[in-house]
């Protein structure tokens, strides 16, 4: 007969190799049945895009039948449970607030945020994204809502909340459902920030996993509304590979390391990092440069989150509204993929560190 206790000896020889501790001790073992030689139970991931789901599953499959029963047939579920930074009251059912940053402008910050928003989403997380980007928010476009205007609602309280868009599986809010599009710069100074805090405290964003916000370039009066008003996870960074682009993205990387700031910075991603013809995809040529933003990510000691090349399909996509990731047989959907499974990981970790510390 086997117990209970054999099978979770032999799970606490499975380490989850970004947080360094075992399953067990993690209490990512959920639902642990046994009868006879069937053995199932739950893995709670921390986060539906975990890239190391099947390499988890294996090692927990190799465990059981190694320490506890060769026979055994084994049904393992896998789940995932988001985790949170911090326990605060504000924004509750936010579980992380995730900046995608760029030191310069037209680095391609709200084409890697849409695409991001459409993986996390794909793999089953509850995903919102704002588009704080006060000189041309672009999410309207990308996501095909050139025009549309939120709704409303009242609560039993008497407060008034504005309620997301819902597209392609994403709680939608750009502040440009809120300005007239011809306007050149329509949101200035105070009342920029006051709107983008609206888009936070005022809005009916329901349960999230992750809330991801496109930052108006460089570094300036929202980015210290945004990371002084609200619990932030992280910022992701996004670069090009010309000179210019890496001596601003030093800057703002450098922004979030200050001490009245100290957001954790979850990564680089390097857009545009060479060009690819679609039809022949092996070839890459580096145009501005060879890995500029892998050189940056290691001069600051934060990790290197991957590199996107220049498809002509992706400002395509983009320019049609329905971000590239949402074709899930291309090769840059893949990349997209991949490099949000790797902001995923980068938050578990940063949550493990920050509930340490
Ligand atoms: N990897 C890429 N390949 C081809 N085109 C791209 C790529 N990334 C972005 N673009 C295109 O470049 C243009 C600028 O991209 P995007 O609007 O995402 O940049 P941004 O950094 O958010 O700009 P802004 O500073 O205006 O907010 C868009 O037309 C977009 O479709």
């Amino acid at each position: 007969m086997i117990s209970p206790e054999q099978v979770l000896a032999a799970l606490r020889n499975v380490e989850d190799p970004d947080l360094k501790k075992d399953l067990v001790t993690l209490n990512m073992i959920k639902d642990l049945k046994i009868a006879d030689q069937q053995i199932s139970f739950t893995l709670e991931l921390t986060t539906p895009a975990c890239p190391m789901k099947d390499m988890l599953k294996n090692a927990c499959l190799n465990a059981i039948k190694h320490f506890v029963s060769r026979d055994a047939e084994i049904t393992i579920n896998i789940t995932a449970r988001v985790t949170k930074p911090m326990d605060t009251n504000q924004l509750k059912d936010i579980r992380n607030i995730i900046l995608v940053s760029s030191g310069k402008g037209g680095v391609g910050k709200s084409t890697v945020a849409s695409n991001l928003a459409v993986s996390l989403a794909a793999d089953g997380a509850k995903v919102g994204l704002i588009d704080a980007d006060i000189y041309g928010p672009s999410v309207p476009t990308m996501f095909d809502l050139v025009g549309a205007k939120p709704s409303a609602r009242e609560t039993e309280e008497g407060r008034t909340l504005i309620l997301p868009i819902e597209k392609y599986g994403i709680k939608l809010l750009s502040l440009g459902f809120f300005a007239d599009p011809d306007q050149p710069v329509p949101w200035r100074g105070p009342m920029a920030s006051n709107a983008v805090k609206q888009l936070f405290n005022d809005a009916d964003w329901g349960e999230l996993d992750y809330l991801i916000v496109d930052l108006p370039p460089g570094t300036g009066d929202i980015h210290i509304t945004i990371t002084q008003g609200f619990p932030i996870t992280g910022a992701v960074i996004v670069t090009t590979p010309q000179q210019v682009a890496l001596a601003d993205t030093r800057k703002g990387l450098a922004m979030f390391k200050m001490p009245g700031i100290n957001i954790p910075v979850l990564g680089v991603i390097e857009n545009m990092a060479y060009f690819t013809p679609e039809e022949l995809p092996d070839n890459k040529y580096y145009l501005f440069g060879k890995d500029g933003g892998k050189a940056l990510a290691s001069s600051f000691d934060v990790p290197f989150l991957g590199e996107i090349p220049i498809v002509q399909g992706i400002s395509e996509a983009g320019d049609k509204g329905e971000p590239i990731a949402l074709n899930t047989s291309n090769i840059i959907s893949a990349a997209f993929a991949q490099i949000a499974g790797k902001v995923a990981q980068q938050i578990a970790i940063s949550n493990a560190q920050t509930a340490k510390s």
